[in-house]
């Protein structure tokens, strides 16, 4: 055995080793001057099976590949990349697609004249692949499972900063609201109101009409108050049964006692209708103002001082405003 024998043998051993199939296509001729044999027997094809032309492998490959692979192989034969590089499927006898991948270059490319021989070498990346794609479908469905609880969290934060009769907010997101209203207020000494709005006598109606009568007015009292607010400033919300909130920032004792004038009188011209054909209820409220004016005060304080005024409105006789006041 001479050195070029012994030389082949080891190259032969090294790419079977390494899974490797050495091919070798003539540039000028367009031939297939050595197949990748082992390729062509993991395709199911015959042996005898002629693949003598280029062309002719290039038809097995994945009409969705072909331009990945040609663009490869332009760029290499004009010099733009060092070698010849692609992945791509081919079709095996039984019409499935496998993934392979090339690696190749011109030799003696200094030389023009032996500038012909494109040597290169081909190996499976069938599982490689199927496991990317594998990877990608579970990436695929783990980033929809993420956004659609992206959805859910957003829609259950929503649920939970609402009451559920009303629609308006609840009491956990007024005090959330209120305690930044707070910290604004005291930031750029604006005036910060709120009013407390509560159904008069609601037991009474509960207990005449029926608690879904009742729950018409809680509703027809929440359209009032929301009616009343500047969108995107105020916060009307529903903190017990028959009691509600509005808080007005950036507003001064005046006017949040228009604003309750205003919503007392809106409430006093509703009327509901009973479970009884043709007959409706009307009702009224009183309400409780109060206004911090530049000096400290918590928003449970604000909230406390409102209610102060709402039970003096209560004492009263019912269906009127109070403002809270420090001397009394
Ligand atoms: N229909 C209905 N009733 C409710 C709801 N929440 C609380 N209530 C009722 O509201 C009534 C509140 O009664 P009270 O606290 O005595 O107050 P009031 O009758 O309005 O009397 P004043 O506030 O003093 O004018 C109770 O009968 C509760 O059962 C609700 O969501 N729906």
């Amino acid at each position: 055995m001479d050195d070029v024998d012994l030389n082949r043998d080891r190259l032969a051993l090294a790419l079977e080793a390494a899974g490797l199939d050495l091919w070798e296509n003539n540039l000028l001729t367009g031939e297939v001057s050595r197949r990748a044999m082992k390729t062509i027997a993991t395709l199911g094809y015959p042996e005898e099976e002629q693949w003598t032309c280029v062309e002719q492998i290039f038809q097995l490959i994945h009409p969705d590949d072909r331009p990945r692979v040609q663009q490869a192989l332009d760029e290499h034969l004009s010099g733009r990349t060092p070698q010849y590089r692609a992945e791509f499927r081919l079709r095996a006898q039984d019409g499935s697609w496998l993934w392979f991948a090339n690696y190749g270059k011109i030799m003696n490319r200094d030389n023009p004249s032996l500038a012909q021989r494109f040597v290169g070498v081909t190996f499976n990346i069938d599982d490689r692949k199927r496991k990317e794609d594998e990877l990608a479908q579970i990436n695929q469905q783990l980033a929809e499972k993420n956004a659609l609880l992206e959805r859910y969290n957003t829609a259950l934060e929503r649920l939970a900063a609402t009451d559920s009769l009303t629609g308006l907010a609840n009491r956990r997101r007024l005090m959330e609201l209120g305690a930044n209203e707070c910290k604004r207020t005291a930031r750029f000494s604006h005036d910060l109101s709120l009013l407390v709005v509560d159904i008069d006598c609601f037991k009474n109606i509960n207990d005449a009409w029926g608690h879904q009568v009742g729950d018409r007015v809680i509703c027809a009292v929440a359209d009032a108050c929301t009616g009343r607010i500047r969108t995107g400033l105020d916060t009307a919300a529903r903190v017990g049964g028959e009691e509600f909130v509005v808080l007005l920032p950036q507003t001064k004792l005046t006017s949040a006692c228009a604003v309750a004038e205003s919503l007392r009188q809106t409430v006093a011209n509703k009327q509901v209708p009973t479970n009884t054909a043709g007959t409706s209820i009307s009702f009224t409220v009183s309400v409780g103002v109060a206004t911090w004016q530049g000096h400290a005060m918590s928003f449970d304080q604000l909230f406390n001082n409102a209610d102060k005024a709402l039970y003096r409105a209560k004492q009263a006789g019912r269906n009127n405003v109070q403002v809270w006041d420090e001397a009394a």
